[in-house]
């Protein structure tokens, strides 16, 4: 929140990869070894552009484990969590466990979260208050599907989901809440909203952030684009001024390619 990059910002950007349901435990120590190697030989300044891996949850203590071992400044965080503390949730995974496994942040509501398993915005309600009883920072994903876009309704939509998603949310709890805007269409398949589109969007979060609570709480959210992002089209999205990171799929599992991402502003300087 306090960081200024190029004069733009005055949010630190956030750019994380979800490895989604990819990279076994032992698999995931090497792709995030080579990624602080590759970070640390290019000079990364991690309190400049903050940078945090989403491995799947049998990898989390072995990313702890690296993490604290080798001193690295990368974030790291789950892909879920249960709306419960503990009890009879079988297959479930407590913030609370998150949490001693030193995760900062945990997805909610990703979009094959809501269709492959259904969730709704009521569970996503509750899931977003449990990573605050946590102290895990929700990065709480939403997004409109193509038959939405092509309608023209995808503002509303997507507003939507805001706002039932972070209903009864206290405010000193929102103000440090990630927000990944991902429209469903522009996930895994190449296919990626301009700069423009992700300007509007974000834009309109944020201004549905500031009529939910105040324009302090709006301007201290991050906010988030995610679909098909990959070094060639990353740093012009960056550019664009509600747009304060982004969330990485297929491209985080290749490290130079994500490297690369994290270091937008050198191809900012270029464009
Ligand atoms: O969480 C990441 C998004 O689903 C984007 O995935 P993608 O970069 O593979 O399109």
């Amino acid at each position: 929140m306090t960081t200024s990059t190029n004069g733009k910002y005055d949010r630190t950007p956030l750019i994380a990869g979800n490895w989604k349901m990819n990279m076994d435990h032992v698999q995931s120590i090497t792709l995030l070894q080579k990624l602080a190697w590759t970070l640390s030989d290019a000079r990364h300044d991690f309190k400049r552009v903050e940078v945090a891996v989403f491995p799947p949850f049998t990898d989390l203590r072995s990313v702890q484990t690296l993490v604290r071992g080798d001193d690295l400044e990368i974030s790291y965080g789950a892909q879920d969590l249960s709306e419960f503390d503990s009890g009879a949730y079988t297959g479930d995974i407590s913030g609370q466990f998150l949490a001693r496994l030193g995760c900062a942040y945990v997805l909610v509501g990703h979009s094959e979260r809501r269709t492959i398993h259904g969730e709704s915005d009521e569970t996503l309600n509750a899931k977003v208050k449990a990573a605050y009883r946590h102290s895990l920072t929700p990065v709480l994903c939403v997004g409109e599907g193509l038959a939405v876009r092509q309608a023209g309704n995808h503002v509303a939509h997507t507003l939507e989901q805001v706002r039932a998603d972070l209903a009864g949310l206290p405010a000193e709890d929102a103000a440090s809440l990630v927000i990944a805007y991902e429209p469903v269409w522009a996930i895994g398949t190449g296919e990626v909203a301009g700069p423009a589109d992700a300007q509007e969007m974000c834009a309109a979060i944020r201004a549905e952030i500031a009529s939910l609570y105040d324009d302090t709480v709006a301007s201290g959210v991050r906010l988030l684009y995610g679909g098909s992002v990959k070094a060639g089209n990353a740093a012009a999205i960056l550019k664009e001024r509600d747009v304060d990171g982004v969330l990485v799929g297929g491209a985080s599992l290749d490290v130079a390619e994500f490297a690369n991402i994290v270091r937008f502003e050198h191809h900012l300087v270029t464009d």
